[in-house]
C-alpha cells in the first residue's frame, strides 16, 4: 500500500475542504493528512501533496507555509509531489510559481497544480477527489 503525505495550509477553510476531497479520492491509499502547522517530516512516504492558498500578493502564505515549504523543499528532489490550492480574485500566478519551484527543487510534479476558485463546490470536491485518484495511479 502506498504512503501518501497531505500538508496543506488554509485560512478560511477553503484549501482545507480540498485536502478533505483530496483524502478521499486517494481511495485505499495509507494518508496522512496534516496542517502545516504540524511541520511533519518527508521520511517514510510515496508521495506527497502539498496544499496552500494564494496570499499576499500572489504568493504562498508566508507566516507558516512557506517556511515550513522553504525547510523541506530540498528534501524533494526525485520524490512524487502535486499541488493544490484555493484562490481569488487572481488568474493562479502563485500556482504557476509553485509548480516551476518545485520542478527547479528537482520533484517529479504531478499535472499541473490543482485550483479552485474560493469555497470548492460540490462538483469542485469530485474534481479533487479525481484529481487525488489520478495521482495514486501513476
Ligand atoms: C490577505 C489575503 C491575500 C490574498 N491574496 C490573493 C491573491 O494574491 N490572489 C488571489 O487569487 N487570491 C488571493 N486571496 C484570496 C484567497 O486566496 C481565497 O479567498 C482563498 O479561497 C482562501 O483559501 P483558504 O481559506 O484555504 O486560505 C487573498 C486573501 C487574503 C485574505
Amino acid at each position: 500500500m502506498q504512503k501518501v503525505l497531505v500538508v496543506y495550509w488554509s485560512m478560511t477553510g477553503n484549501t482545507e475542504i480540498m485536502a478533505n476531497a483530496i483524502v478521499e479520492g486517494c481511495g485505499d491509499a495509507d494518508v496522512t493528512c496534516v496542517n502545516v502547522s504540524e511541520t511533519p517530516s518527508l521520511d517514510g512516504y510515496d508521495k506527497y501533496m502539498f496544499g496552500c492558498s494564494s496570499m499576499g500578493d500572489e504568493v504562498l502564505d508566508e507566516g507558516e507555509f512557506e517556511p515550513y515549504f522553504a525547510s523541506i523543499e530540498a528534501g524533494l528532489a526525485g520524490k512524487k509531489v502535486a499541488l493544490f490550492g484555493s484562490y481569488g480574485w487572481g488568474d493562479g500566478q502563485w500556482m504557476r510559481d509553485w509548480e516551476a519551484r518545485v520542478k527547479a527543487d528537482g520533484a517529479e510534479l504531478f499535472e499541473t497544480g490543482l485550483i479552485i476558485n474560493e469555497t470548492p463546490t460540490d462538483d469542485d470536491k469530485e474534481t479533487c477527489k479525481k484529481f487525488a485518484a489520478s495521482f495514486m495511479a501513476v
